[in-house]
């Protein structure tokens, strides 16, 4: 979704603080309220035309603000003609909730629960208005006949009520699924993270007149300073990547093309002298050399200008290839570690501590696991208070220990710095790239990360800037995407974005 490019993406609090500056500046809460329930009704305007006067639309409430937006939306559709059944899950206990309950009772029933699940069978359409910004604990058996009702469409107000909103996870493992949900200024973390995404179904921000909001994560943006101008190629860098043996070089010739389409001025690979042949078969721009042992690689970064390193797809998981990695840390050149890498590190404490600011780590969930346990663990723990443990919070904590940039790939992936920087790049909704679910897709990441790394980004940019790529690309080419047409994809989407 374009309009979502390096939007904030809000915790609970930093909505909450945007809220609370409006009402301090003389916005009150009920006015929100009420352009929230405007807002509400215009998307379901906007997403459902073939619906209106005499639709008939089933409005859940719960007792917070966002059962008040439901009274609010409730009044307004009933106003415009549709038949409209109430159900409160609980009374409206925050005084806007019960200014907006008191209105709507001026017009409609508030239903008891009892009838609920009947209602939401008959209904058109049916408004999740009970939980949102403030879920703190899984929802109650009351609900499960709701959730299993089969409604004809679901609108979530803000959230699908069971998803937190910080992590996106569903407490207690249960929740709405939607078909849309409607939120307001600018996107929560949980509807990119983890579940969300699939329990929100699609995703309308709207305005309601808060001022721009600062938040401690945000969504990648596409890439700046990615155009050449003039020079040599030996000002745009020169990676090295690294190897396996014999019909292993797939994904690190990959990785090379990658980097060397992203701009790296050049490209060398380097892999055991078996593997050769073959490798010479299949290159033209990327170099090839011979690479033996920890030996070799030392006196081969002895070149200065070798000044970002690629070590992990395809390479192998011996000790030759653990004395490869150590001697890469030690040149403490930018240095991408991926996959077997990313095995090597997690098992070996020497190579652990050998990490340091011009690394970038690119773990998927599985070697996540390896590396983080702990953090993984939490992760795979059923969440039952919210704010649950988050991809977010994971990732920082990863990075700050690792004391080097790390980047948890996934539809949601997350980009977290030593230092506390941290973005989302998430291939969700309008910006979905499910082909990237193919073999290799992870090992161009790694190459357009390190290209970058050779031109001169650090860990973290080059990290974000590549996420954002990848998707592009994905998507850019579409169906049938394989990992080799990533790379390939770089040229045209580059011209299209202006360079
Ligand atoms: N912020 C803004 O800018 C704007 C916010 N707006 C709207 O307000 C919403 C936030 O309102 P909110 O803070 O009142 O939270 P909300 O989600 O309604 O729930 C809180 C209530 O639920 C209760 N409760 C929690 N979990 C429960 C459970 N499992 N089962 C049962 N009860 C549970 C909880 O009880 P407690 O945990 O305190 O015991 C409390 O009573 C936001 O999502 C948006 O829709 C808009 O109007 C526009 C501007
Ligand atoms: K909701």
């Amino acid at each position: 979704m374009g309009i979502f490019e390096g939007s904030p993406l809000l915790t609970a609090a930093e909505m909450r603080a945007a809220e609370a500056e409006a009402i301090a500046g003389g916005t009150p809460g009920l006015v929100l309220m009420e352009r929230a329930a405007q807002a509400v009704v215009a998307a379901v305007q906007a997403h459902w035309p073939e619906l209106g006067p005499g639709s008939r639309v089933c409005v859940l409430c719960g007792p917070g603000g966002n059962g008040g937006d439901g009274y609010a939306v409730a009044r307004q559709l009933a106003a415009r003609g549709w038949t409209v059944e109430l159900h409160a899950l609980a009374p409206a206990g925050q005084a806007d909730a019960a200014a907006q309950a008191a209105l709507w009772a001026g017009m409609g029933a508030i239903g008891d629960w009892d009838g609920t699940t009947g209602a939401v069978r008959r209904a058109d359409l049916v408004i999740d208005a009970l939980f949102g910004l403030g879920l703190t604990r899984p929802l109650d058996a009351r609900l499960e006949p709701v959730l299993d009702a089969g409604a004809q469409r679901v609108l979530a107000i803000d959230l699908p009520s069971g998803l937190c909103s910080d992590s996106g996870r569903a407490l207690g493992g249960r929740c709405f699924d939607a078909d849309l949900t409607v939120s307001f200024h600018a996107p929560k973390r949980g509807h990119v993270l983890a579940e969300g995404p699939a329990r929100c179904g699609s995703l309308d921000i709207r305005d309601i007149g808060l001022e721009r909001t600062e938040a401690a994560v945000r969504l990648t943006q596409p890439p700046e300073g990615l155009g050449k101008r003039s020079g040599h190629k030996y000002g745009y860098g020169h990676a090295l990547v690294l190897s396996g043996g014999v019909g292993r070089g797939g994904a690190a010739r990959m990785a090379a093309r990658a980097a060397l389409r992203i701009g790296a001025g050049l490209v060398t690979m380097a892999c055991p002298a078996a593997a050769l042949q073959e490798n010479a078969a299949r290159l033209d721009a990327v170099m090839l050399r011979r690479l033996r042992d920890r030996a070799a690689l030392d006196e081969m970064l002895e070149d200065e200008r070798l000044n970002a390193l690629l070590l992990g797809p395809g390479l192998g998981v011996r000790t030759r290839e653990r004395d490869l990695v150590a001697s890469a840390l030690a040149a403490r050149r930018s240095t991408v570690l991926d996959a077997d890498a990313l095995s090597l590190v997690a098992q070996d404490s020497e190579l652990r501590a050998g990490l340091h600011g011009g690394c970038l780590l690119t773990p998927h969930d599985g070697e996540f696991a390896r590396l983080f346990p702990d953090l993984a663990d939490r992760l795979k723990e059923e969440a039952n208070a919210g704010p649950a443990f988050s991809r977010v919070d994971a990732a920082r904590e990863a990075a700050a220990r690792a004391g080097c940039a790390v980047l948890l790939k996934g539809p949601d992936t997350v980009i977290a710095a030593p230092d506390g920087r941290m973005r989302v790049n998430a291939g969700v909704y309008g910006r979905a790239a499910p082909w990237l679910a193919t073999a290799g897709a992870g090992d161009v990441l790694a190459g357009m990360a390190a290209g970058l790394m050779a031109r001169g980004w650090p860990g973290f940019e080059a990290g974000c800037d590549a996420a954002w790529l990848h998707v592009a690309a994905a998507r850019r080419f579409g169906p049938g995407l394989i990992a080799e047409d990533l790379p390939e994809q770089l040229s045209g989407l580059m011209r299209e974005m202006g360079l």
